[in-house]
């Protein structure tokens, strides 16, 4: 297992979020955390990140207790996290929002280049734009920068928030493949998105959160199976076979 929250308790102040979370990594997974608006997805993927303060409970990445410890560390550990709404440097240009993303590992000048290089043959736009300003880039394109600057860090652990949030139907596949590639390389995946048909699909395992608890868990392609899951929680519409 490469990274797990251990019943984790957290939220905001005196607002209360999670109630008890638990979930896993397995190395060279991608495992996903779906659920209605609101249940404490980011919350979550935030607690662990470092991010949020935990209340209680542990977050332990790859055997060691990594528990309340601040983002840039955990990005020198492998933990890296690509939030919601993207978060980019609108008025910086696509390479220097790559270069923040391997700030914190203070590599050498040749290995950032290897790295954004590298994130370049999987996102090309980053090569088409690399002086362009990343707040004029398209959803999608932010998107996509957004994801590179957490590649170059060569996490073992990404964690994506909402990645597909407002993105047309071929940009969320673009991204969706991306994940999948990311993962075929070898980084463990931990996903939260509103797209759960896509994000269930290409998932080893699934969490399903309500009221900050996890209510069902199973492989991807169970819960995506599983109608009574599908309907009751996943606000999607269980397909029905048709007549022959
Ligand atoms: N910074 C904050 N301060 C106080 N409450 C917050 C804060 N961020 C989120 N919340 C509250 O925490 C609860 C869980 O929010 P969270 O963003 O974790 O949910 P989510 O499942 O990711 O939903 P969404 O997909 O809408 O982001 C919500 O009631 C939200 O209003």
């Amino acid at each position: 297992m490469i990274l797990s929250a251990e019943d984790v308790y957290g939220g905001y102040g005196t607002r209360r979020v999670l109630h008890g979370i638990s979930i896993q990594v397995d190395a060279g997974q991608c495992v996903a955390v779906v659920g209605a608006n609101g249940v404490g997805k980011s919350t979550l993927l935030r607690s662990i990140a470092g991010q949020v303060p935990l209340l209680s409970g542990r977050v332990m990445l790859d055997g060691e207790d990594v528990s309340g410890q601040a983002s840039s560390k955990l990005v020198r550990k492998g933990l890296v996290l690509c939030p919601e709404g993207r978060h980019l440097f609108s008025g910086l240009t696509v390479r220097e929002n790559l270069i923040m993303g391997v700030t914190p590992l203070k590599v050498n000048a040749a290995d950032t280049e290897f790295r954004i290089a590298a994130a370049a043959e999987m996102f090309p736009v980053i090569r088409e734009r690399a002086r362009q300003a990343a707040g004029t880039l398209s959803g999608g394109e932010q998107q996509m920068v957004a994801i590179a600057r957490a590649l170059v860090a060569r996490p073992r652990v990404m964690i994506l928030d909402e990645p597909t949030l407002g993105l047309s139907p071929i940009m969320t596949d673009t991204v969706i493949a991306a994940i999948q590639q990311i993962v075929a390389d070898g980084t463990a995946v931990l996903l939260a998105e509103q797209n759960v048909r896509a994000s269930l699909a290409i998932s080893d395992f699934g969490y399903v959160i309500e009221g900050g608890r996890v209510v069902v868990s199973g492989t991807g392609a169970d819960l995506l199976d599983d109608a009574a899951v599908v309907a009751a929680y996943l606000g999607i519409e269980a397909e029905i076979a048709a007549p022959e």
